[in-house]
């Protein structure tokens, strides 16, 4: 399965704060003088990972507690940024879009502005670095006032087209259906900026009908519950809206009840365009290699399935035709160099 490493790979779905590196905590730790519930990156993992009890979304949430009091400063968010791209660029991700909640880094003084600022230098750096291309996206939370939402709006749009591709709704769909951000999303569509929504994940179908009418999503995160209803997955597939899938995460959610109950491949023969993503690597104990390795062994994928999933995610990625022309390039030419022949 050394071919699934050597594959060059595209995360669409990637939260910051859902892969910051335990031996990256530990450092940050020792210079603020902080304690921590272990004193190495293998036992500070079980802090930082779910693991098989995780009962449903709310509890994995859970888990970003631990991290969250560490990305409260510019370096901190710039370094975690940088680091984002190198493990993908290390897994072989030929492009990323790294996402996350500016306002969930400004408990210490740091405004939206200076988050977003400070991520994006960290891709920037990880770009100059590796041959890897890397773009934000700007979350609203959930449980965050719509005040609080439309700020982290106007603020991503004064980055578009510098560094940021598009905002994000996430958090706990459960206990805040998409209905209640009509004027957040609005306010995107009014200033031109590409929105992608967390749903079908803890909510069902029409929360996803929900994000394509009223939110203006042109992509969605996750919509493994969209199958509840059929007409749902027939407007998706209609509107060729790709879905942000994250198999581990969904397992791990009870978004679907196991390996066996993934609907990717009845997605895909629908006609549905899918995409496979990480959604967050610490939290979730993945990378985008074992991702696809899982697909291949539970559900037979194969060398054709995935080169489609990647495919479909170069499509997909929220870049002008340009950029999305020299990623699809570079992706033909990976592919041929190391043997693999295109879908
Ligand atoms: O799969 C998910 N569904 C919903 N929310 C999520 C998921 N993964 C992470 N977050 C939320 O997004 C915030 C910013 O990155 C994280 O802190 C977490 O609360
Ligand atoms: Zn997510």
């Amino acid at each position: 399965m050394n071919w699934l490493k050597r594959m060059p790979k595209v995360d669409l779905h990637l939260h910051l704060d859902g892969c910051v590196k335990p031996e990256t905590m530990l450092e940050w730790a020792a210079e603020q003088g902080s304690e921590l519930p272990a004193n190495d990156a293998a036992g500070l993992l079980p802090y930082m990972t779910v693991s098989d009890d995780c009962a449903s979304l709310v509890d994995y949430l859970a888990k970003f507690r631990f991290v969250l009091p560490f990305l409260q400063n510019e370096q901190a968010l710039e370094r975690s940024a940088y680091e984002a791209v190198e493990r993908a660029a290390e897994d072989n991700c030929i492009y990323i879009e790294v996402r996350f909640a500016p306002l969930l880094h400004t408990e210490r003084g740091l405004t939206a502005d200076d988050a977003l600022a400070a991520v994006i230098r960290g891709l920037r750096r990880g770009e100059e670095r590796y041959e890897i291309r890397a773009r934000a996206i700007a979350i609203c939370m959930r449980h965050h006032s719509p005040k609080d939402n439309l700020e982290v709006v106007r603020t991503a749009s004064r980055y578009l087209g510098r560094g940021l591709v598009a905002v994000d709704l996430a958090g706990d769909e459960a206990g805040f259906p998409p209905q209640l951000f009509r004027e957040v999303f609005e306010l995107a569509q009014e200033l031109g900026i590409p929105v992608t929504i967390h749903a079908g994940e803890a909510g069902g179908a029409d929360n996803v009908l929900e994000a394509i009418d009223r939110l203006g999503a042109v992509r969605i995160g996750h919509g493994v519950r969209a199958r509840e209803n059929p007409a749902v997955l027939e407007r998706i597939r209609e509107c060729g809206i790709p879905l942000e899938l994250c198999p581990t995460s969904n397992i791990q959610t009870k978004a679907v009840d196991g390996w066996e109950d993934y609907p990717i491949r009845d997605y895909m023969r629908s006609g549905i365009v899918v995409t496979i993503n990480t959604d967050n690597p610490t939290v979730s104990g993945t990378s985008m290699t074992e991702e696809c390795r899982r697909l291949a062994e539970h559900l037979g994928f194969g060398m054709a399935d995935i080169v489609r999933l990647m495919e479909n995610a170069v499509e997909a990625a929220f870049l002008d035709e340009a950029e999305k022309a020299a990623l699809r390039e570079e992706f033909l030419l990976r592919i041929a160099e190391i043997g693999v022949p295109a879908v």
